[in-house]
């Protein structure tokens, strides 16, 4: 935890007592590249300058006396630039007590916190100032630029209950920033329609609430969020239509289907702010009693002609009230809503880091809506001034010392602002051709991405279905293949029983045989025969018993069974397979035994044969000789 030094007991009462500094840690100097992307600006045409810029020197760091403007390298004498950088006031919020933990110098610019360092910025305010003098100092010179045919971006940073939304809106005794821009441009307008110049402006309102942006001048969506509201449901936001953001040719980055109001003086235009700021939504946190949840973005679109037949000047001011960065709040809701919006900070933080630094990489606009929506203008297509509010307690020295970092870093992010003016003729005839390129360019979207719907959606699943029927296809020709298997050895087996049955009849003869001492040449061959047999059938019988036990154990198989499903039938045809089998198998024992008696019986009947044999011999000479010498014993 950071202790205040004694010397800084009493801060509180010495905000501008700062004489001395050092040279700042944190402060970065004036010489970073950074590149400016391809920009366009959120709702004004498209600049794209592309270009290395170096940050200026501090004496172009001031909008109102050193914005430097320069004749347009693109031989257009309508066009004109304006360089420069980001101006950053800082404003410190009234501490409810006297101890603070940092010194404030208005005269130096200068917020210093002896752990914390020295920090350097184009403004730094007390905090008894009110926001009339905030604006004149910071945003009054951005407003008159923004006027001259420029782009202009105000916005507030800091954390919650630091003060943004009482500087930009202001409250019942204190006028805001946005109504003090409101009433300069039509106090400007009013003497420049003196003088003959047409203007007109329109107006759009919108907040990124939960990584969403609603449209808050939709009367549909701002009544139908109001009867939420009254019913208490209204922080919720999930009932309210959100509106996409989409590259636009013209204008860089578009909200498609935000609503853009013609107004005529500057009540009409608070009036319209008033309506979308009752829209915004807000909630109670630790810090800040009616804390804003979302990012409010108020666009103001200037349209000037100094004569009728002159060209026409058109400008955005871009007015941002950031919701603030906070620590994880006790309810559910309010927790989901501080992420989002720390994320979306972070995102801004990353890339006003990016750009501080000259990064000639990938600057990650992308990252969150707001940096998305604030892409035209943070990369340099805007003239910016932030004004970042802090707290002095020390229970947020951490929060403090953050937003003084962003500061820091967004002062060295320097701009090209380039001024078009509308003439006649080739602006609208290059408005249609980017139309229409813009179109050529979405239809060839569509056809692709329908193209790709019809691969993801028809070749997959067809070829889903195909792999289901080859699956299938195979587990019958599994179960056929089976069922094939078996008729053989069913064909087999009937073909067995024909031998058994002919063996019986042999063992019948070799019986009769014995019983009579018939020698005869074809009784040993039938013997061999059988015994040929015997052996065949014993291997037939180990292969069925294999069989069995392959069958049975198949049957166990869970993806056997899952070919099987549905086929209960098949099943009990298969069980039904395996005990015939054992019967086969049974049976084809009985054959062996058999077969094994009739082997017993030549024994028996070769033993009197050989005496035969020898009694022959020697009667008959040789006789039995010529019938043995053909025998072949196996
Ligand atoms: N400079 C100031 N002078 C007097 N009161 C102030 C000042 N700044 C802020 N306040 C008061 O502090 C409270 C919080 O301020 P505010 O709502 O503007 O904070 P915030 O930064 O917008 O917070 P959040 O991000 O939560 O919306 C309000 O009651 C406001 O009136």
């Amino acid at each position: 935890m950071m202790r205040p030094s004694s010397s800084m007991a009493n801060m509180g009462k010495a905000y501008g007592n700062l004489k001395r500094y050092t040279p700042s840690r944190v402060t970065s100097g004036g010489s970073l590249l950074r590149r400016r992307a391809s920009s366009a600006n959120l709702s004004s045409p498209s600049r794209s300058v592309s270009r290395l810029s170096r940050r200026p020197s501090s004496s172009m760091s001031s909008i109102s006396s050193s914005g430097s403007s320069s004749g347009d390298t693109n031989n257009n004498n309508n066009s004109v630039n304006y360089t420069g950088t980001i101006q950053v006031a800082v404003r410190p919020r009234p501490l409810q007590s006297s101890r603070s933990m940092w010194m404030i110098n208005p005269e130096a610019n200068c917020v210093y916190n002896r752990d914390a360092g020295e920090f350097f910025y184009d403004s730094v305010f007390t905090p008894e100032i009110d926001n009339t003098t905030v604006y004149t100092k910071s945003v009054e010179p951005v407003v008159s630029k923004c006027l001259e045919g420029f782009n202009a971006t105000v916005f507030a940073y800091g954390m919650t209950g630091s003060g943004k939304t009482y500087s930009m809106q202001g409250n019942l005794g204190q006028i805001g920033l946005i109504d003090l821009c409101v009433k300069q441009i039509f106090r400007h307008f009013d003497i420049t329609s003196q003088k003959g110049a047409q203007n007109k402006v329109t107006c759009s309102y919108l907040e990124i609430y939960n990584e969403k942006l609603y449209d808050l001048l939709n009367p549909e969506t701002g009544m139908r969020f109001g009867r939420l509201s009254s019913l208490g449901m209204h922080s919720s936001g999930n009932s309210k239509e959100a509106l996409r953001i989409r590259d636009d040719p013209l204008y860089g980055v578009k909200v498609v289907g935000l609503k853009e109001v013609d107004v005529s003086n500057a009540s009409s235009l608070l009036r319209v702010i008033r309506r979308g700021e009752s829209l915004r939504t807000t909630g109670g946190t630790d810090y800040n009693e009616r804390s804003s949840r979302s990012h409010a973005i108020v666009l103001i679109h200037l349209f000037t002609k100094n004569a009728p037949d002159s060209p026409e000047t058109v400008s955005t001011l871009c007015l941002c009230d950031l919701a603030g960065s906070e620590k994880a709040a006790r309810q559910l809701e309010r927790r989901q809503e501080g992420s989002y919006i720390n994320k979306s900070l972070l995102a801004l933080g990353t890339v006003i880091a990016k750009l501080s630094q000259g990064s000639s990489f990938h600057i990650p606009y992308r990252d969150s809506k707001l940096t998305r929506l604030l892409q035209p203008s943070l990369s340099g297509n805007s003239i910016i001034s932030v004004l970042c509010t802090i707290h002095l307690s020390s229970q947020t020295f951490g929060e403090t010392v953050n937003t003084l970092r962003f500061a820091s870093r967004a002062k060295n992010v320097a701009y090209n602002v380039k001024r078009i003016q509308n003439v006649k003729s080739g602006y609208a005839d290059k408005y249609v051709e980017n139309l229409i390129k813009e179109n050529e360019k979405l239809h060839g979207e569509i056809k692709q991405i329908k193209d790709e719907q019809v691969t993801k959606e028809e070749l997959p699943s067809s070829f889903g279905k195909n792999k289901e029927q080859m699956a299938e296809l195979v587990a019958e020709n599994k179960i056929l293949s089976e069922q094939l298997e078996h008729q053989k050895r069913l064909n087999e087996e009937t073909v067995m029983e024909q031998v058994m049955n002919n063996n019986e009849s042999l063992q019948k003869l070799i019986q009769i045989q014995i019983q009579y001492q018939i020698p005869d040449s074809r009784f040993e061959q039938a013997v061999l025969g059988l015994e040929q047999f015997g052996k065949t059938t014993m291997m037939k019988m180990e292969e069925m018993k294999s069989y069995i036990l392959h069958l049975e154990h198949k049957l166990s198989e869970k993806e056997y069974n899952e070919a099987m499903k549905g086929k209960e039938d098949e099943e009990v045809a298969g069980k039904m397979e395996i005990e015939q089998l054992k019967r086969a198998l049974k049976s084809k024992e009985i054959i062996i035994k058999a077969l094994k008696s009739t082997k017993a019986m030549r024994e028996m009947f070769k033993e009197p044969r050989q005496i035969n044999n020898e009694i022959e011999n020697r009667a008959a000479g040789g006789y039995l000789k010529t019938i043995d010498s053909n025998v072949q014993v196996p």
